[in-house]
């Protein structure tokens, strides 16, 4: 923050000025570069395709456009820039030497092709991040811009190199990062291009081999450095990232909705983002939204069951009897069997090379190939005579197909809807009391869950896909006089076959991954991203304080697994930014009861606004709520989050509902704590905090990321039977 005398009104006026014939020219370039690259193109096209007597030679064509693609590029990226955002650009670095270097959102160029703007993510760009007054990087002044669209609204400077201050530049303004802090939040996550700090910045532009690790506590800008590496990455690494992909996962569709106008902002649009449970939709078809109960949840994520899937594939489709159980059949009189045994090693034969959807014909010709053997030597037969007559009877079809049914995840998974085969399967894996919960969820027969899509593609993985078994065509043979030419011919019908191919298949796969609140992703989690990034680099943001779950051991274990020996570079995050001190003091106390060894960050901006901590009885507590939401309403400018347990968030979303406060519906958020992970509000109702600790496996620190929430203010609602202070803020008192 600058501690300098603030300059009269008519200097800020010509500095304004001064900017503003900068941006001018900048957005004049770019309409001029627009202009060309349409007329290249209309030109170009022309001159291809309806003038063939003044043909150029498409080399000449080519090099045309190229020359003007960068400005295309450009033009196109800053359609796509959202007006809302501060504009094209945000920097200005007036550099020892004299040069004066403005920074923004894309790289622009003059026609002599000196740079206008430098893209954020170049080189040239990064003292505008690093260069503090101890190590001002040879900049004497940096200026943030503040832009609304094409116009300059305001300038805020920080002088960095004193020893060159004798020079007239002029200083301004309190510190842009204050003034973005401050500002209200939207629905929408804004990105921090222009106030991005030095140790956010050291993990944007960290190397893209191997392991990314961003951790830090709440508000401390983990999501939004994120997502700001992935538009540096693809900057810095274009041909590596744009063709292999990018792959953003979240906890939720509504986190996924608040932070998807990020990249957009920053001139990205190729990056794929996708809530937990849409990952594995490229295989099974199809998304979950619902999240389990807590306990069912921890059960489904646990690696627990991978054993128990494993068995699950094993598992014969139907108890068979023992003459079911072998294969029997007659060739030219001869009795031929082959022993449940026997079989049993066939299977184990064929799996060692095959998934079991793939498995079917080596299967069978091993099954051929086994009667063969015990057809006596007196049967004169050939081999191909044998394999027709024995795949002619309908006891072998039938008989293959219950022995090599070719099976889908979701029917297997739903067999553990069987609590007998759940209970036996389980054994050793689960509790019986675990693996009866799991049963009778899947009984009820809902829509799949969140935790349900990793379990279902790791069923896709060790299956293989359904390959359709195709309709023989019928072959068409040519009559006289046919108007047809040509007949369907053998290898027509392989293609066909070829073009399913069922290696094809296969899940999506990206470059680089990147997780968000990766705390709270499960084992089985872990394995489903892992098969999206077989040969990915990854960048991993959480918080262990935040997670939401019992079993921390097993989801750091998977972590671990995943950096393995790659190479691997951890930033800590250590200012919030998010919560106001007032707040955060408060939410510190309450985790470090049961996290002594939270990362804390340190809360930097101060409202002189204490957290209001209110009780009431049950009668009184649908008044109380509404009074707060609507004096919030008249605080804030921008949203309110109202965080419920689970057990209460009904109630409250009728009775705001039904008020008045209707009309604020799009201001207004009625949330559990695990829906609001990540998010953020300029005020936070935390409705019985006490049923929020009770209600999630994650307790404390569930409660810790509701009261993590805002960036203005907190009230809390105790509700107690005499109106009297929660467990949690007597816990504290005591503490
Ligand atoms: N350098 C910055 N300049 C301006 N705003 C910032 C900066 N860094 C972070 N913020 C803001 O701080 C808030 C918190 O950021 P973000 O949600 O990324 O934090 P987080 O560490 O992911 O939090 P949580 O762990 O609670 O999910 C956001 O509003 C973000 O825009």
């Amino acid at each position: 923050m600058s501690d300098h005398p603030t300059p009269a009104g008519d200097v800020i006026e010509r500095e304004l000025a001064v900017e503003q014939a900068h941006i001018d020219a900048v957005y004049a370039r770019l309409a001029e570069a627009t202009r060309a690259a349409e007329q290249v193109a209309t030109e170009g096209r022309s001159l291809f395709q309806t003038d063939r007597s003044s043909f150029v030679r498409e080399e000449d064509g080519t090099g045309l456009y190229e020359r003007d693609v960068f400005a295309f590029q450009s033009a196109k990226r800053l359609a796509v820039l959202d007006a809302e955002h501060e504009g094209l650009v945000f920097g200005r670095l007036d550099r020892t030497d004299g040069e004066v270097r403005y920074i923004g959102r894309i790289g622009v160029r003059d026609d002599d092709y000196e740079p206008l703007v430098i893209d954020w993510r170049a080189r040239a760009a990064e003292p505008f991040y690093r260069a503090t007054p101890s190590d001002p990087m040879e900049v004497i002044r940096r200026r943030v811009l503040r832009c609304r669209g094409d116009r300059v609204i305001g300038i805020e400077d920080d002088l960095l190199d004193s020893d060159h201050a004798d020079t007239d530049l002029v200083v301004v303004g309190e510190g842009a990062l204050m003034a973005a802090l401050s500002r209200a939040r939207g629905p929408r996550m804004r990105d921090i291009v222009a106030t991005i700090q030095a140790e956010q910045d050291e993990a944007i532009r960290a190397p893209y081999q191997g392991v990314t690790v961003i951790a830090g506590g709440p508000g401390t800008g983990k999501t939004v450095v994120a997502l700001h590496r992935a538009a540096y990455l693809l900057y810095s690494h274009r041909r590596r990232f744009e063709n292999g992909g990018v792959l953003v996962v979240g906890p939720s569709r509504v986190f996924m909705n608040y932070i998807e106008r990020v990249l957009p902002s920053l001139g990205e649009d190729s990056v794929i983002l996708r809530a937990i449970g849409s990952v594995a939709a490229d295989v099974l078809g199809f998304r979950a939204e619902r999240v389990d109960p807590a306990e069912l949840h921890a059960i489904k994520g646990s690696v627990r069951m991978l054993p128990l899937l494993r068995k699950l594939v094993d598992e014969p489709l139907a108890e068979q009897t023992a003459e079911q159980a072998r294969l029997r059949v007659i060739v030219k009189g001869e009795v031929l069997i082959l022993t449940p045994e026997k079989l049993a090693r066939i299977r184990a034969d064929v799996l060692r090379y095959h998934k079991l959807n793939q498995g079917r014909a080596a299967a069978e010709q091993a099954v051929l190939t086994a009667l063969w053997e015990r057809k006596p030597a007196e049967i004169e037969i050939e081999r191909e005579e044998f394999d027709d007559l024995v795949t002619d009877q309908a006891d072998y079809r039938s008989f293959i197909q219950s022995w090599w049914p070719s099976l889908t995840a979701v029917q297997v998974l739903g067999r553990l809807s069987d609590p007998g085969l759940a209970v036996r399967l389980a054994d050793g894996l689960l509790t019986r009391a675990e693996a009866e919960l799991l049963a009778g969820a899947y009984a009820e027969n809902a829509d799949w869950s969140v935790a349900d899509t990793a379990l279902l593609d790791e069923l896709a993985a060790i299956l293989g896909p359904v390959i359709e078994e195709a309709e023989p065509d019928p072959l068409l043979f040519l009559a006289d006089g046919s108007e047809v030419s040509e007949v369907v011919t053998i290898s027509d019908r392989t293609a066909v076959r070829r073009e399913s191919d069922p290696f094809d298949l296969v899940h999506d796969t990206y470059a680089h991954v990147l997780v968000d609140e990766a705390q709270d992703i499960t084992p089985m989690q872990w394995r489903m991203l892992r098969r999206r990034g077989g040969q990915a680099s990854w960048t991993i943001v959480g918080d262990p304080a935040q997670s939401s779950w019992p079993d921390a051991r097993e989801s750091q274990e998977a972590l671990d697994d995943l950096i393995g020996r790659a190479p691997n570079r951890r930033f800590r995050m250590s200012t919030n930014y998010r919560s106001p001190a007032e707040v955060f003091e408060l939410a510190a106390k309450v985790v470090a009861q049961v996290e002594p060894n939270a990362d804390l960050p340190r809360a930097v901006r101060h409202t002189d606004i204490e957290p209001i901590l209110l009780a009431a009885t049950p009668a009184e507590a649908d008044r109380v709520l509404l009074d707060q939401v609507t004096e919030l309403s008249g605080q804030v400018a921008g949203t309110i989050g109202v965080i419920c347990p689970p057990s209460r968030i009904a109630h409250a979303s009728q009775v705001l509902g039904h008020s008045e406060l209707a009309g604020l519906a799009d201001r207004i958020n009625v949330v559990t704590p695990l829906e609001a992970k990540g998010l953020e509000y300029d005020a936070v109702v935390v409705v019985s905090p006490d049923d929020i600790v009770t209600e999630s496996p994650g307790g404390v620190r569930v409660l810790y990321v509701a009261l993590t929430r805002p960036t203005q203010r907190l009230v809390t609602i105790d509700l107690t039977a005499a109106g009297e202070p929660g467990a949690w803020r007597r816990a504290l008192q005591e503490g």
